[in-house]
C-alpha cells in the first residue's frame, strides 16, 4: 500500500479502452439540492473526450431517489420502501433526461439501462445484458446505468450502486472502473471524522486492511460510504478491472486518468483480464452439457482463437439453457474448451452442422451467429 506522496505511484489507467464510470448521489444532485446540470455537462464533456480517443464508456449514475425526493416536494428522504421506489421512479426521469441532453450536445447518443443484482446472477439475463451493452458500445452509444429500483427492495436498503458498477465492469470486462465521489479518494480513516487520516495513493484491490479503513457514508444523500467502494474494487478485480476512486469535481479527471496521471486512489487488479475470465469460468460455473465439434472447429478454437459456429457442431449431449456453461469436445472425446452457450440444447440440436445464416429460419429467431462467442470461451489448457 502506498500512502506517502513521495513514493512513486506505479499503476495507472493509461491504455485503458473500456471504462465504467460511476457517480454517486451527492455529486449528481449537489448534495440533494437537485440535478447538477453543470457537473453532468462536465462529465459528458470528459466522456466525449475519452470516446474521441477510442475508448468505450458506460456511465453508472445514482441520484434517482435524491432527485425524486426533491421533485415530489418531500423535505427528507423517506424510510418506507414503496416511497423510496416511487421517488426513484420519478427521479430517474430527470436523471436520464439530463444525461441524454448533455451527451447529445456533445454529439453522443445515450441509452437507459436499468439492472438488478439478480439480472447478473441469472446466466441468460447476464448474456442478454452483456450483448446489449457491448452492442451499444460498438455503436458509440453511452449506456447510462442505474438499479431498477422499482423491482428490488434489498438493493434500495443498501443502496449500492458501487457494487452495481463493479458487476457491470465484470459483465463487460472493463479495463477501468472509476468511482467518482465527494472525497479525493480513500484515506486511512474517514477524513470527516479523523483529520489525521492519510491519503492512500494506491493498493492492490482486495487487500483486507483496506476494508478496516473504510467507514460509512459521510452525507445524508450518499449511502454506501467507502466500504462499498472498497468491496466493489475487489469485485471488479475479479474480472481483471482496476478501480480508481477520485473526486468527481476534479477538473478533467477522466481524460487525465486516461493519459496516465495519478489522481485519486488506484486499487489495481492483481490478475490480468484474460486470466481472470478463465479463472471465473473454471471456479464459478457448473458444466451443464457437452457438445462435440469437428476437426475444423477444433482448429478454429484452439489455434485460431475464433468463436464456435453451429456449422462445426456434430453432437449435443445433455439438457442446457442459453447462458449455461458447456464443454466443447474434439471428435475423439477430449475436452478442448468450455464456454457460455448462446442457445439451449434443443436449439443446438436443430442448428448443428448448419450455417449461421440459417439460424433465424430454423429457430424463428437468431440471438447471435455464434454458438459460443470467443469472449465467452476458454480453451482448456490454453493461454
Ligand atoms: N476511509 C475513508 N476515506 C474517505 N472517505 C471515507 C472513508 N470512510 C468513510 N468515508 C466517507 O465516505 C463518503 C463517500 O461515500 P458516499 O457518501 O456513499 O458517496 P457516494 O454518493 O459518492 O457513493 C465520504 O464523504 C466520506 O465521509
Ligand atoms: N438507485 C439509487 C442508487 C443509490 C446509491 O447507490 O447511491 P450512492 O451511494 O450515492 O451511489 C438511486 O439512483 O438513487
Amino acid at each position: 500500500m502506498n500512502t506517502a506522496a513521495a513514493e512513486p505511484v506505479s499503476h495507472s489507467l493509461k491504455g485503458a479502452r473500456r471504462w465504467v464510470v460511476k457517480v454517486g448521489s451527492s455529486l449528481v444532485t449537489d448534495g440533494g439540492k437537485g440535478l447538477d446540470a453543470t457537473a453532468i455537462a462536465t462529465w459528458s464533456e470528459q466522456i466525449a473526450a475519452l470516446i474521441e480517443g477510442g475508448a468505450e464508456v458506460v456511465m453508472v449514475s445514482s441520484g434517482a431517489i435524491a432527485e425524486g425526493v426533491k421533485r415530489l416536494g418531500w423535505r427528507k428522504r423517506p424510510t418506507g420502501i414503496p416511497e423510496l421506489q416511487a421517488a426513484a421512479a420519478v427521479g430517474q426521469m430527470g436523471l436520464v433526461h439530463m444525461y441524454e441532453s448533455q451527451l447529445k450536445e456533445r454529439g453522443l447518443a445515450s441509452a437507459q439501462i436499468l439492472l438488478t443484482h439478480a439480472d447478473m446472477a441469472d446466466r441468460e439475463r447476464y448474456l442478454n445484458a452483456r450483448a446489449t451493452l457491448l452492442t451499444l458500445l460498438r455503436m458509440r452509444v453511452v449506456p447510462v446505468v442505474n438499479e431498477n429500483d422499482t423491482v428490488v427492495t434489498d438493493e434500495i436498503k443498501v443502496g449500492d450502486n458501487d457494487t452495481l458498477g463493479a458487476l457491470v465492469a465484470n459483465l463487460i470486462e472493463a479495463d477501468a472502473y472509476v468511482i467518482l465521489t465527494d472525497q479525493p479518494g480513500l484515506y486511512t480513516a474517514d477524513p470527516r471524522k479523523n483529520p489525521d487520516a492519510q491519503f492512500v495513493h494506491e493498493a492492490q484491490a482486495g487487500r483486507p486492511e483496506l476494508e478496516a479503513m473504510a467507514g460509512g457514508a459521510g452525507s445524508s444523500v450518499g449511502t454506501g460510504g467507502m466500504l462499498t467502494k472498497i468491496l466493489a474494487a475487489r469485485r471488479a478485480a475479479g474480472s481483471g478491472t482496476s478501480t480508481v476512486i477520485a473526486w468527481g469535481r476534479e477538473p478533467d479527471v477522466l481524460p487525465r486518468l486516461a493519459r496516465g496521471e495519478a489522481i485519486g486512489t488506484h486499487l489495481y487488479a492483481a490478475t490480468a483480464k484474460h486470466a481472470a475470465r478463465k479463472q471465473w469460468m473454471a471456479n464459478h460455473l457448473q458444466l451443464r452439457g457437452r457438445i462435440t465439434v469437428d476437426d475444423g472447429a477444433v482448429r478454429q478454437l484452439v489455434s485460431g482463437g475464433k468463436s464456435l459456429l453451429p456449422i462445426g457442431v456434430t453432437q449435443v449431449v445433455g439438457e442446457f439453457q442459453r447462458g449455461d456453461v458447456i464443454a466443447v469436445c474434439a471428435p475423439g472425446g477430449q475436452e478442448i474448451a468450455r464456454g457460455l452457450v448462446n442457445y439451449a440444447s434443443a436449439e443446438c440440436r436443430l442448428i448443428a452442422r448448419k450455417p449461421s445464416s440459417q439460424i433465424a429460419a430454423l429457430l424463428g429467431h437468431a440471438q447471435e451467429p455464434e454458438l459460443i462467442h470467443r469472449d465467452n470461451l476458454t480453451v482448456v489448457g490454453g493461454g
